[in-house]
């Protein structure tokens, strides 16, 4: 096993305007090659952390590692390091792609063929070949932003900071926009993300922080996210009322639907649970030595089914027969509904879901 290094290392940080804190004291541990995303509402103090921790701003108090450098007392070894790109483009629009890249190169002192070599490989991987000649203002929305992140990249940075990279993107631009993220990580680059989207975070990130109030309110992967709040349940689909009401009758806190022909429990999102629920399904049908389909796959979402042949072959204690209940579907709470139990607030963003494999 190998023990990964920490890219970014906070303790108590802190930061106030005028006498009102907007980042509150927050710590943060994230090992190299993985992706954070902070999520927060307008004003959560997103931007401020990411500014203290690329140098750009002096916190109040806390200790700040940034790829093993101390913020403060080592600011150019952390700004040799790193890679920012802000809510604003940094692009010229004046001038070229090619051109804009280049500048970058020059103020990297690459030197000619280095220069040339990083210039036309990042416009290969940003898909801006064909445009690299033409001025910057004649650029969709989304090769402005992929031509920024491409600027970023110039040096080589380890460990990028993405500032709401997609904030204003169409769907699709923001679609690829994550693809080249996802590259990035493939090759071992650190990413910490701020974004309100919260499908965004579900996409990409590996761990995320809730910020509300300059305070992490939450932390964790988006499946132990999504289990801090309630709301998460299964539901079996029946073949006919009579399956209904035994499975009412053999499972608790079974809620049976007739008209629907569906039994819904409680479930708390956890592959364990599921995986209970199952083998006492299973059970149910021992007696006559009726056969399970093991290794069902599982797809879900909002609306999707468990076990698309059905969970066939559930046999019969008392009066369910096999083939009696044909599908299971696992709802659990999205971050929207995570983002809106800690913060009080909803997201304007499309909801995100989440698949969970058995
Ligand atoms: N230079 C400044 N002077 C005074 N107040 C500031 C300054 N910069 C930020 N703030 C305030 O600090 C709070 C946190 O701002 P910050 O930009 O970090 O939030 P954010 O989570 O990034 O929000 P957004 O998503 O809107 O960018 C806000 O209330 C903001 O008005």
């Amino acid at each position: 096993m190998t023990t990964r290094t920490s890219a970014i290392e906070v303790a108590g940080l802190r930061k106030a305007y005028g006498g009102r804190e907007v980042v509150a004291g927050i710590d943060l541990s994230i090992p190299a090659g993985t992706v954070y995303a902070l999520l927060g509402p307008n004003g959560a103090g997103k931007t401020t952390t990411v500014r203290v921790l690329s140098t750009l701003l002096h916190a109040d108090a806390g200790e700040v590692r940034v790829a093993g450098y101390d913020v403060r007392r080592e600011a150019d070894q952390v700004r040799a390091s790193i890679g920012v790109t802000g809510q604003f483009s940094a692009v010229d629009e004046l001038l070229t792609g090619r051109e804009n890249l280049r500048l970058m190169a020059d103020l990297g002192h690459l030197g000619r063929c280095g220069a040339q070599s990083v210039v036309g490989r990042l416009l290969e991987r940003f898909g801006l070949v064909e445009a690299a000649d033409r001025r910057v203002a004649t650029y969709s929305g989304g090769m402005k932003r992929r031509l920024d992140l491409a600027m970023t990249l110039v040096p080589g940075p380890r460990l990028i900071f993405l500032d709401e990279p997609t904030t204003g993107l169409d769907p699709r631009s923001r679609r690829d926009l994550w693809g080249t993220v996802r590259e990035l990580v493939a090759d071992g680059v650190t990413v910490f993300l701020t974004t309100q989207y919260l499908e965004e975070a579900d996409q990409l990130a590996d761990r995320m922080g809730v910020l509300d109030g300059g305070r992490l309110v939450a932390e964790g992967t988006a499946a132990e996210l999504k289990r801090l709040v309630p709301g998460g349940r299964v539901e079996l689909q029946a073949a006919d009322e009579e399956t209904v009401a035994e499975l009412a009758r053999q499972l608790p806190q079974a809620i049976p639907n007739r008209g629907a022909l569906t039994v819904t429990l409680p479930h708390d999102g956890s592959l364990t649970t599921l995986r209970r629920l199952l083998d006492m399904i299973d059970g149910l049908g021992m007696t006559d030595g009726a056969d399970r389909t093991d290794g069902a796959s599982c797809v879900h979402g909002a609306s999707g089914v468990y076990g698309a042949d059905g969970v066939d072959g559930v046999g019969r204690t008392d009066g369910i027969k096999t083939g009696a209940v044909t599908g299971l579907a696992v709802h659990t709470p999205d971050l929207d509904d995570v983002f809106l139990a800690l913060t009080g607030r909803s997201t304007t963003d499309e909801r995100a879901s989440e698949e969970v494999p058995v």
